[in-house]
């Protein structure tokens, strides 16, 4: 695979569907098969929009599960820049601040490349990036529930506010632009980030394309 076109997996749902988890697992036990020169992985948050020009009040007021919210011709110019197998400089988010820091992470080229993240669908430049298409199709109760427990631990936010953001806009955000956006999928996956079926269907598709 060294002299073909780097393989783009795209892997979206809604928030707290098990993105983060199912992507994470499967580079985790394939890097160490095939190694970090093999498998990358990208978040979507990384391209959330430097917001450094706003006051906290209007950061924390800000629609973050609207398109708009996302750097998307970043993203999409940076995967364009893998698949010339040229390396990046991946932003950092940080949702305390709600803003990018000044840190960057270069990711080198790699054969595969994993993408994560909540509205990679929404635009058709990006999403003509993407050589596999996957959605996490994870009831939207369980997926607060696990919002809740992560954000209130991983994210230090209140109960309140979790409430607050999801009745206003992620909840709406989903019915808008996410839901829809399964048509798109190649595959659709149930049971969430531990799927381990799932987890080891898309591991041997990877395999397949490594040696091919
Ligand atoms: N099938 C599952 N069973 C139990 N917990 C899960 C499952 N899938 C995901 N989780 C947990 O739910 C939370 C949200 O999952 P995460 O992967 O961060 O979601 P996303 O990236 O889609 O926002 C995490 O704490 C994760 O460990
Ligand atoms: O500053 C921010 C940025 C994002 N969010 C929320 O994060 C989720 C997307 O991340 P997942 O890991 O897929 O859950 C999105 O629903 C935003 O509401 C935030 O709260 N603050």
């Amino acid at each position: 695979m060294q002299n073909s076109k780097p393989t783009i997996i795209a892997i979206t749902g809604a928030s707290a569907s098990g993105k983060s988890l199912f992507s994470h697992t499967i580079y985790k036990e394939l890097v160490s098969e095939i190694g970090e020169h093999g498998i990358s992985i990208i978040k979507e948050d990384a391209y959330y929009r430097e917001q450094s020009h706003l006051s906290m009040e209007q950061r924390i007021r800000n629609n973050y599960d609207h398109p708009d919210a996302f750097e998307h011709s970043l993203l999409t110019e940076h995967l364009k820049q893998l698949v010339d197998k040229k390396p990046i400089e991946c932003p950092v988010y940080c949702y305390k601040t709600h803003t990018r820091t000044t840190d960057a992470i270069t990711i080198k080229p790699t054969p595969i490349v994993l993408v994560e993240g909540i509205l990679l669908f929404s635009n058709p430049e990006l999403r003509e990036q993407f050589d596999i298409k996957v959605y996490m199709d994870t009831p939207l109760d369980i997926c607060l529930l696990r919002r809740i427990e992560r954000d209130t631990v991983e994210r230090e936010r209140t109960i309140e506010s979790i409430i607050q953001q999801y009745i206003t806009m992620v909840r709406p955000m989903y019915y808008q632009h996410i839901e829809p956006a399964k048509a798109f999928a190649d595959v659709v996956i149930t049971k969430g980030g531990k799927n381990r079926m799932a987890i080891e269907l898309l591991k041997a598709k990877i395999r397949q394309l490594i040696i091919s």
